[in-house]
């Protein structure tokens, strides 16, 4: 299933943070959202999962109008891990995941196999498996990442739509839930900090600033020295990675570009 956004327009009490995006991913792509902090990738993503309704523009899957569904339809079609990831729930690792089941599930309807064996199934693939009975109050910040990505995966989703998932994760786990992401070839839009795990595992980039997109395509042609100069005031050269051939951006810890404003460079200074 494919998801459009046309001419998306966000505000937060009548402040616009997202003016006029366009962006889309295509059936079974994974399709990443970067930039800058505060450039808008969550205010976008809460409009796919509909905690956000936007001023203007439209939120599309496979062409029609996310506004023409149900909430138990946007249910069955699009499961999120949102940026907000409540940590309170009184409830087990297993009750948290079974939620994911809800949209399937008639009012007061017990849980069936099928429900019972997709709950499992989601557990192992984040590698919770076993892990059923602990308290999700009482787990890690990465362990608690996990479970909710598993409820995710338990709604079965045509879409997923993935804030930052990678946070609090160590690196292993990064790398399992990049290769999750990859076998699972569902349509997912994800926003990641992360932009050589970005490179490594997205089919196409949308590049966000200020909220609008300044560049869209695939990850060897958006993530240029000059776009990372430009959007993230960063100095970087991009090569090859040796092991994967992917774009691998090499960051320059040690100066900012001339432009930047907390470079030092004055106008005699060495940029
Ligand atoms: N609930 C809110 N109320 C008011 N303003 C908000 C709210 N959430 C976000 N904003 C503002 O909207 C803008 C975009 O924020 P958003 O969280 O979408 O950016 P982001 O690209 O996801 O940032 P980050 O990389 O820091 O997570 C920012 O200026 C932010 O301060």
């Amino acid at each position: 299933m494919n998801v459009g956004i046309e001419d998306l327009h966000v505000a937060y009490a009548g402040r616009n943070v997202v003016a006029g995006v366009h962006l889309m991913a295509a059936a079974g792509e994974i399709a990443g959202l970067v930039g800058p902090n505060g450039s808008g990738k969550s205010t976008v993503l809460r409009t796919v999962y509909r905690h956000l309704r936007p001023a203007a523009g439209r939120v599309l899957l496979a062409g029609a109008d996310i506004r023409t569904l149900t909430p138990g339809q946007t249910a069955r079609h699009v499961a999120a891990l949102p940026q907000e990831r409540g940590s309170d729930f009184e409830l087990t690792v297993r009750e948290v995941v079974a939620m994911g089941r809800t949209p399937y599930k008639r009012a007061f309807a017990g849980e069936d196999r099928d429900d019972r064996e997709t709950v499992a199934r989601s557990l192992a693939a984040v590698g919770m498996a076993g892990q059923d009975a602990r308290r999700f109050a009482a787990l890690s910040g990465g362990e608690r990442q996990r479970v909710l990505l598993a409820r995710a995966f338990a709604q079965d989703p045509d879409v997923l739509v993935l804030d930052e998932p990678t946070n609090h994760l160590d690196v292993r786990h990064q790398v399992e839930l990049l290769a999750l992401l990859r076998a699972q070839r569902r349509t997912t839009l994800i926003s990641l900090h992360d932009l050589n795990a970005a490179a490594s595992l997205c089919d196409r980039l949308h590049v966000l600033h200020g909220g609008r997109v300044v560049a869209s395509g695939a990850p060897r042609a958006v993530l240029t020295p000059e776009l990372l100069a430009e959007v993230f005031g960063v100095r970087a050269a991009v090569t090859e990675h040796p092991l994967t051939g992917d774009p691998l951006i090499a960051f320059d810890h040690r100066r900012l570009p001339p432009s930047s404003p907390a470079s030092g460079a004055g106008p005699d200074g060495e940029g």
